[in-house]
């Protein structure tokens, strides 16, 4: 019988956290006992499908190699750019270069470090979806009735029909090289680019939503990371 394919991940971990204004880059913020990053990478690690993680870090991070985690053998680092986007396209030469030949059907997921309450079921659904196809995402509906501003901001020009609005999550699964091209396609075209369906979207791929949970929560500000505790501990009382 045939194994089930196993897929190499991208964790994107060089960002500054600027909207969280911590002492310390916010994947590094302790709850529960282990850093963000820590409760991100157990997920992943335990996960049979995962077979390589490339761990993406701030050029200034003097952390991470301290966490006994950074031992994993599964686990790899290199330094990222100015912008995730950046950092995405260091992880995914990196992978190229790890790869004795380059396979044009090679999958990658690609998941923020900031998203530690991301589950097992999410990540197996996105890929049994996912690996015999263009790629897709995580994401979930959106919940709240949606207003559009005005240019100056505070008063309402209209409100936005929400029925096929969407909230982007990660992971986000693609062929690595489909996602490559996208991205540098993308960037010399100018293009802004905030995660990696939209650059796949711009190169004209039909990407696929996978239903995800409203607990795939991004920590960006401090107020998440009440919630996000309150997550992790429950996620601890069911394993
Ligand atoms: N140059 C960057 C910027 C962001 N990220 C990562 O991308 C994820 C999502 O980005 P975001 O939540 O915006 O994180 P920060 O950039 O750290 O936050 P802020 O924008 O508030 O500074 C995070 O895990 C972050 O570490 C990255 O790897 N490289
Ligand atoms: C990729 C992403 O997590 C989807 O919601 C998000 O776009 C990245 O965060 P940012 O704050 O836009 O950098």
């Amino acid at each position: 019988m045939l194994l089930p394919a196993t897929f190499p991940l991208i964790i994107l971990a060089a960002g500054i956290g600027a909207r969280m204004g911590a002492k310390q880059a916010k994947q590094y913020i302790e709850i529960n006992g282990k850093t963000i990053l820590e409760h991100t990478l157990d997920v992943f690690l335990s996960h049979s499908r995962i077979s390589q993680i490339v761990v993406v870090l701030h050029p200034k991070d003097d952390i991470f190699h301290k966490l006994p985690i950074a031992q994993h053998e599964l686990i790899t680092t290199i330094i990222g750019g100015d912008e995730r986007v950046d950092s995405v396209l260091s992880g995914l030469k990196h992978l190229n270069q790890m790869s004795n030949k380059t396979n044009e059907n090679q999958y990658v997921l690609v998941h923020d470090a900031a998203r530690p309450c991301i589950d097992h079921t999410s990540i197996s659904q996105l890929i049994e979806v996912c690996e015999n196809d263009v790629g897709g995402i995580l994401a979930i509906p959106v919940a709240d009735t949606i207003k559009q501003a005005k240019a100056e901001n505070s008063l309402i020009d209209k409100t936005i029909n929400r029925e096929k609005l969407w909230q982007a999550q990660t992971p986000q699964m693609f062929k690595l090289q489909d996602l490559y091209s996208a991205i540098i396609s993308a960037q010399k075209k100018g293009l802004n680019i905030t995660d990696e369906a939209s650059a796949m979207e711009h190169s004209g791929a039909s990407v696929r939503l996978v239903l995800g949970t409203s607990k795939n929560i991004k920590v960006t500000h401090p107020s998440d990371l009440s919630l996000a505790t309150y997550y992790l501990a429950d996620k601890e009382k069911t394993i």
